[in-house]
C-alpha cells in the first residue's frame, strides 16, 4: 500500500520578493511563484504521483499553490481542506518589516535567532516550538490517519509550518532544525512506513524549464 505524503511550500509571494516578514499576512503569489507552483505540479505528475486529498492553510499563497499543483496534474477536483493550523508561523511585531532593515536594527544574530531557532519567539509572535504545537496535533489527528489509510496526501503550506513537520519526520533536533531551509515550490515527497516513520524521502530538483 502506498502511504504518500507530499509537502510543498508555496511559490514565491509578493512579500518574499520584497523580503518582508510575512507570517499571517496574506500576500498573493508573484508570477514566478505561480510558475514555481505549476512546475511542482507538472513534476509530480511526471513522477506518476496522484493525490486523493489535499491540505492547505488559511492563507492565499498556499491555497493558490495547492490549486495550481492540482490543476497541472489534472486533479482540480481533489478534496481540498483548509486549516488555520497549517498557517505560517505568526511573525508578530515583525510582520510587514523588511528583513534587511531588521538585520540593521537588531543585528544578524538576533534576526537569525528569531527566524530559525526552535524556541525563541519574535516579539509578539510564535517560535517554531509554538508553531509546532498547532501543526503537529493537526498532522497527527487529521492528516496522518488519511495517509495511513492509503490515501495519497498533498500538504501545501509554508516555510515554518513545514519546518515543524519535517523536524519530526526527519528526526531533526532542536539544534539541527536551525539550518533547515525549505525552498519555495519544491515538493518533498515522503513515503511512510506502517509505523508512521519515514520509508523514503525524495526532493524534486529545480533544474527545469519554467516555460515548458
Ligand atoms: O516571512 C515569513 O513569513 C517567512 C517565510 O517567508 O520568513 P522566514 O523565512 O524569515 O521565516
Amino acid at each position: 500500500m502506498e502511504r504518500l505524503l507530499v509537502l510543498a511550500r508555496h511559490g514565491q509571494s509578493e512579500w518574499n520578493l520584497k523580503k518582508l516578514f510575512t507570517g499571517w499576512r496574506d500576500p498573493e503569489l508573484t508570477d514566478l511563484g505561480v510558475s514555481e507552483a505549476r512546475t511542482a505540479g507538472r513534476w509530480l505528475g511526471q513522477q506518476g504521483h496522484r493525490f486523493d486529498v489535499a491540505f492547505t492553510s488559511n492563507l492565499r499563497r498556499a491555497q493558490r499553490t495547492c490549486a495550481l499543483i492540482l490543476e497541472e496534474m489534472g486533479q482540480s477536483d481533489v478534496e481540498t481542506i483548509r486549516a488555520e493550523a497549517l498557517n505560517e508561523r505568526d511573525y508578530g511585531d515583525l510582520s510587514g518589516l523588511n528583513k534587511d532593515d531588521a538585520r540593521e536594527r537588531w543585528g544578524d544574530a538576533q534576526v537569525h535567532q528569531w527566524r530559525r531557532s526552535y524556541d525563541v519567539p519574535p516579539p509578539g509572535g510564535e517560535s517554531l516550538k509554538d508553531t509546532a504545537a498547532r501543526v503537529l496535533p493537526y498532522y497527527i489527528q487529521t492528516i496522518l490517519p488519511r495517509v495511513m489509510a492509503g490515501e495519497r496526501v498533498l500538504v501545501a503550506a509554508h516555510g515554518n509550518s513545514l519546518r515543524a513537520l519535517v523536524m519530526v519526520l526527519d528526526g531533526l533536533t532542536t539544534k539541527t532544525i536551525a539550518s533547515l531551509e525549505i525552498a519555495t515550490g519544491i515538493p518533498l515527497v515522503y513515503q511512510l512506513k506502517a509505523d508512521t516513520t519515514v520509508e523514503s524521502k525524495s526532493v524534486l530538483e529545480r533544474d527545469i524549464d519554467h516555460d515548458a
